[in-house]
């Protein structure tokens, strides 16, 4: 199932941030903040509540210019572009998974993650990639997704941020609302997905036991990222 648009070249890139800086009611959230993250890599950030987070996963998204800095999206520059082009940009390079799902609950599973096809031009094909991405990640056909398990809702959530085969994926707090259980299965998955899909992985987290399935964990601390340790043994 070939993406819809150019496919990222070995070695790129995905998420290149650099000098970032930014500040909400005059505190600054970001002072020079970095960050790399190649294709098949996963990155967990984890750092204190109100160290700004989500509000990085915003910036990243485009949701927020930040004040100073530089966020490349597979070598696109996205500070500086306009609206419509950052949401065409948005939809055909990066899937979003957040902590609650935000399914349509009145639509199946398989309607939830055709839509976000169809919303991004990429209907061609897609109920069977919807279809067997939902069975790859043991979503039960449902006649709407409020029947599913909170861990069967994620993976949908899963899904549809994968189906229009994302360059880099973003979640936060994927596993937030989740049982143990079913937050062992749900992180084994989305962290297996950088490889499989050969997407980038950001996660936002603060269980250490999810970041403990990344490639690498960086703790938010002091408007930077720096290498955090998540302990051995924390799964
Ligand atoms: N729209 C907004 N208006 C005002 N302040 C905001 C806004 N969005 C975020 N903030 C503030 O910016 C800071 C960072 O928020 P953010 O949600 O990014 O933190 P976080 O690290 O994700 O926190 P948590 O772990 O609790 O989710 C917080 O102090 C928050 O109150």
């Amino acid at each position: 199932m070939g993406r819809p648009h150019q496919a990222v070249a070995d070695g790129q890139a995905v998420l290149e941030v650099g000098a970032l800086r930014h500040a909400i009611g005059g505190r600054a959230l970001f002072d020079g903040l970095a960050l790399t993250l190649g294709i098949g890599e996963s990155i967990a950030v984890t750092g204190p509540s109100g160290s700004g987070k989500s509000t990085l996963l915003s910036c990243i998204l485009g949701l927020i210019k930040p004040d100073a800095g530089t966020i490349r999206v597979v070598g696109t520059e996205i500070t500086t572009l306009r609206t419509s082009r950052m949401a065409s940009l948005r939809a055909q390079r990066i899937g979003m998974v957040f902590q609650f799902g935000e399914l349509l609950p009145e639509l199946s599973p398989l309607d939830n993650v055709v839509l976000a096809a169809l919303l991004s031009h990429n209907g061609v094909g897609a109920r069977q990639r919807a279809q067997r991405l939902l069975a790859n990640l043991g979503v039960p056909e449902a006649v709407t997704s409020q029947e599913l398990s909170g861990g069967e809702r994620q993976r949908t959530a899963v899904a549809r941020a994968l189906i229009n085969e994302p360059a880099l994926l973003l979640a936060d707090e994927p596993t937030g609302a989740l049982d143990s259980h079913t937050r062992d299965r749900t992180a084994d998955q989305l962290f297996d997905l950088p490889r499989q899909y050969s997407c980038g992985l950001l996660v936002v987290t603060h269980d250490p036991g999810v970041a403990a399935r990344a490639d690498r964990t960086l703790l938010l601390s002091g408007g930077a990222l720096e290498a955090a340790s998540t302990g051995a043994g924390s799964r």
